[in-house]
């Protein structure tokens, strides 16, 4: 079971984390007017071991590299997003429209990566028929009948730890089928759904701890 959780469709959630990070790259390396790219350069610039960043080119690219010239950027990035499904957009709802709830409804960006949020739920009858980035806050009893109606599979979870179980269990309920957790929590969900923490503690966890060796080791 554990080790299911680490796979997403047949795919190790680590390779699949690194995808998006080529794709940022790889941007970036075609803003600059690059056209190939080689996995050795692509292995060093993103500090990665160059065997494991052929491994994951061959899974996501039929074309695959040329001895010498390397990957077409272009045919590269096309590859991934289809790989991801960038081009599928995916209706999703947000649950609580508060101070991170409302950073992610403003945010234009995630549009670009399949996923667009359409409306957004709300316990606090002050914010019920607001607009927030455009989008519609309604109340969160109206949660499962819309989602269901709407035929909605991804839900954004951002109240606070304590009612995020709850949240989680209504997306549930509704059908939603893979969950984007900001709270700090850990959720119970049925196998058939995926839940993917964003937990900004870890992250901040890992610079503190390098930040205190550093200070030690007095670099
Ligand atoms: N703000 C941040 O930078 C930040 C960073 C990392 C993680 N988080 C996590 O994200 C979550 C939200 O943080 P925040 O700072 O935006 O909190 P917040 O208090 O500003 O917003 C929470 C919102 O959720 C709503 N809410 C509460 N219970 C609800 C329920 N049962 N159903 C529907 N809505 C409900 C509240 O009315 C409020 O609008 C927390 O779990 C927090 O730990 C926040």
């Amino acid at each position: 079971m554990e080790e299911k959780r680490h796979m997403v469709g047949g795919i190790s959630r680590k390779t699949l984390e690194r995808l998006p990070v080529y794709h940022h790259y790889l941007e970036q390396k075609e803003k600059e007017k690059s056209e190939t790219i080689s996995a050795p350069l692509m292995a060093a610039d993103l500090k990665l071991n160059e065997v494991q960043v052929r491994k994951d080119l061959a899974m996501v690219t039929k074309t695959g590299g040329k001895p010498k010239m390397g990957y077409q950027i272009r045919e590269l990035i096309r590859d991934i997003e289809e790989f991801l499904g960038y081009h599928n957009t995916n209706q999703a709802v947000l649950v609580g429209a508060g101070s991170l709830g409302k950073a992610l409804l403003t945010y234009r960006g995630f549009e670009q990566y399949g996923v667009e949020i359409v409306m957004a739920f709300d316990s606090d009858g002050r914010k019920v028929n607001t607009k927030i980035g455009g989008k519609l806050i309604l109340p969160f009893v109206k949660l499962e009948n819309l989602c269901q109606r709407m035929n909605i599979h991804i839900g954004i979870i951002t109240v606070p730890a304590h009612s995020a179980q709850e949240a989680c269990d209504h997306l549930v309920a509704a059908g939603v089928k893979a969950i984007w957790n900001f709270a700090p929590i850990h959720l119970k969900v049925p196998g058939h759904v995926l839940v993917q923490n964003e937990n900004m503690a870890v992250s901040l966890a890992a610079l503190s701890k390098y930040l205190y060796e550093a200070e030690k080791e007095g670099r």
